[in-house]
């Protein structure tokens, strides 16, 4: 899968990710009027208008992008109807040749990292049949409980051909309290970076890269120069861009020379644009085209900052 990625990233010129995580508040009034018209004000009328939302926006960027990258949380807050939608979001952007990355951040004891690494991205055997549960292309890991909490994803992915990013240094401000705390003289986030590059090393795809990736915030770029030094191969899915204030010119060093070795995610900044006062024009029965617009105008800056370097 590391390998279809980074074909679509070439073919698109676009190491970009659209990150899926609706939230009522974004959704333009009629695609929720319709849905609770027909489902009430209910969990699954929640569910119909996310779902609406994430088609409109998915149908106008797909041909765009390589790859989107719903977050889980924002679907189960509606419950089991929220996981439906989540499924439905999978699928249909998988029917769209996009790679899903699955943002679950999971990781538990061994056994139990198992069964979310089957759920997620494996098959489950009932009887004589097997099932994919989930079925995203990636999922997003936490690697706090160690190697045995990793490893079933990393067996997994080998067996089905998929992959993971392993949370190493996070985006959010709090995340220095202990990804920066010094162990030997050196961050904790770059001891982390040197398992996931140890992790990975038998995991290398036909491109030169491991399907075993790992995730640095786009909001610490210094960070992301040493972590892209220490895990050459490592494909970084770089989150942070847009809301949370990484911008282009912070992105350059997450880059290997050869443009690759990143992908940037992106959520609010591309699926609420139309909220901005920039993309405003468009309306709320524009906000799919003003997704479309940030899109490119993300494309744009990030590759003006790759060609600058
Ligand atoms: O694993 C992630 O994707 C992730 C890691 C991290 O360090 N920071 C981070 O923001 N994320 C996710 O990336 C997305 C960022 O959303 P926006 O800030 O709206 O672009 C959310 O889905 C977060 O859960």
């Amino acid at each position: 899968m590391i390998d279809k990625l980074i074909t679509k990233i070439k073919k698109t010129g676009a190491p970009i990710v659209v990150g899926l995580d609706p939230m009522l508040n974004y959704i333009p009034e009629q695609i929720k009027k319709d849905a609770y018209q027909e489902f009430g004000e209910t969990l699954e009328g929640a569910a119909e208008a996310i779902w609406q939302y994430n088609k409109g926006i998915v149908d106008e960027v797909y041909d765009l992008i390589p790859a989107v990258k719903p977050q889980i949380a924002m679907y189960e807050q509606f419950g089991i109807p929220g996981l439906v939608a989540y499924k439905r979001t999978i699928d249909y952007c998988k029917s769209k040749g996009l790679v899903v990355i699955g943002d679950i951040k999971r990781g538990d004891i061994g056994s139990t990292s198992t069964a979310y690494a089957v759920g997620h991205l494996g098959k489950v055997q009932v009887g004589r049949k097997s099932y994919a549960g989930f079925d995203e292309d990636f999922a997003t890991v936490n690697p706090y409980l160690g190697t045995d909490g990793v490893k079933p994803f990393v067996d997994v992915c080998k067996e089905e051909k998929k992959g993971i990013f392993v949370l190493v240094k996070t985006s959010n401000p709090s995340s220095g309290e202990f990804q920066d705390r010094l162990i030997d003289k050196r961050p904790l986030y770059e001891w982390v970076g040197e398992k996931v590059d140890q992790w990975g090393k038998d995991a290398v795809g036909k491109e030169g890269y491991s399907y075993v990736g790992a995730v640095v915030g786009a909001t610490y770029p210094e960070m992301g120069k040493v972590l892209r030094k220490l895990m050459p191969k490592t494909f970084i899915l770089v989150p942070g861009y847009g809301a949370q204030g990484g911008k282009g010119k912070d992105l350059v060093h997450f880059f290997n020379k050869d443009g690759l070795g990143a992908i940037v995610n992106s959520s609010r900044g591309i699926i609420a644009a139309y909220k901005q006062e920039k993309y405003a024009s468009f309306g709320e029965e524009g906000y799919a085209q003003a997704s479309r617009q940030a899109v490119k105008d993300m494309i744009l800056d990030i590759s003006t900052a790759l060609e600058g370097r």
